[in-house]
């Protein structure tokens, strides 16, 4: 039998590491005071391909309800929650949420997810407590090998904003810009009849690494007060992420927004030592206009899958087995209940290629049951 492209099995410590990193996200943020919330997995598709969420039906899982509505299954936490929130008090700010979303666009189907989100708070106060509960939460899984990259949706916006692009040539644009395609920019530009831009976007396909490049476009962009009030606000998120101790922080100006609600500053993480992205996020106020609210959202989600490949295997606990018989197998439970750190296994006969570090056996003695070592 096969499964699905995009569909796998696991064994073992995948699953482990996934259930390890479920609980340390779980204390993690239960002692930041992020509040639960789960939503359904099944939900309208309207949640996510409204105006303001504006994500792709294309790429989601769905089919049509009993009234011809179409249904999804959930492709994405923020915008659920954005949903199952909106009527609550803003008091309640703080949001942690797991589970899998579902999506084709992706080398996997499901995907499994940690996130929070902060909704009516402080903008800069959400923002920083996204970026160090991410760390704290890194660093509760002992993976400390990361660079954390900032970006913001408004450079792109600013400098492609004056000229007109129809919806499908800005969607071709923002994928040349994520894929860092120079020459594709500098084609799509030009066949919009805007070759001005061709210059000011490339070089921003290349605006990213350390902190110089915020004082280069400062120079750049001295004349646009809006530019540089996005590189103080970057700078600032860089200071604080630099006093939390995290030595490696990047700065890409060229970012464009990997999500279509995002509106404002934009992170993300990534493992040293193969690049993958660990979690993933940014600002959305946006989002709550469809709620006819006007607030502060921003938040992250992390690939746990991704993190429980990179985590460091537990310590695996002594491994014995108990030779029972049906008549003295009950014996063997009560002694396997008292073995507390050990993983124990009862078995009647002992396979040739099994995989013990200890084997005890039950024996009779003066018609009282027994266990010993063999
Ligand atoms: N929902 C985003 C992550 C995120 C949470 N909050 C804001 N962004 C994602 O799946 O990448």
């Amino acid at each position: 039998m096969f499964l699905p492209a995009g569909s796998q099995d696991e064994t073992g410590i995948q699953i482990s590491n996934r259930l390890r990193a479920a609980e340390s996200f779980r204390l993690v943020t239960k002692k930041r005071n992020f509040k639960t919330i789960s939503t359904p997995v099944v939900e309208y598709a309207n949640t996510f391909t409204n105006q303001m969420a504006g994500m792709d039906l294309h790429s989601m899982l769905k089919w049509f309800n009993a009234e011809g509505e179409i249904e999804v299954l959930r492709p994405d936490w923020t915008a659920a929650i954005a949903r199952a929130i909106a009527g609550q008090h803003p008091s309640e700010q703080k949001w942690s949420y797991q589970g899998s979303v579902f999506r084709f666009d992706k080398d996997e189907t499901e995907n499994r997810q940690a996130g929070i989100e902060i909704v009516h708070a402080d903008q800069f106060l959400g923002e920083a407590e996204s970026l160090l509960t991410a760390i704290a939460y890194l660093k509760n899984l002992t993976i400390d090998t990361y660079v954390i990259e900032l970006g913001h949706t408004g450079i792109f916006d600013a400098i492609v904003g004056p000229y007109h692009f129809d919806e499908k040539q800005e969607l071709v644009l923002l994928d040349a810009m994520h894929d860092k395609r120079s020459d594709l920019v500098e084609e799509i530009v030009t066949q919009a009849g805007h070759p001005a831009l061709a210059e000011p976007l490339v070089a921003l396909i290349d605006a990213y690494g350390s902190r110089e490049i915020i004082n280069t476009y400062r120079e750049r962009w001295k004349k646009h007060q809006d530019l540089l009030d996005i590189l103080s606000h970057i700078e600032k998120l860089m200071d604080l992420l630099e006093s939390a101790g995290v030595t490696e922080v990047i700065v890409d100006l060229g970012r464009v927004k990997n999500l279509p609600y995002y509106d404002g500053i934009m992170f993300r993480g990534f493992l040293t030592n193969d690049g993958s992205t660990c979690f993933s996020g940014g600002r959305y106020d946006r989002l709550y206009e469809q709620f006819q609210q006007k607030t502060s959202a921003v938040g992250l989600a992390f690939d746990v899958d991704t993190l429980a490949k990179h985590m460091n295997a537990e310590q695996e606990p002594e491994k014995i087995c108990i030779l029972a018989t049906p008549a003295t197998h009950a014996v063997a439970e009560q002694f396997r209940i008292d073995m507390e750190e050990q993983v124990v296994d009862i078995q009647y006969q002992l396979k040739s290629d099994a995989n013990y570090q200890k084997i005890y056996q039950v024996v009779e003695e003066d018609s009282q049951y027994k266990v010993v070592e063999k």
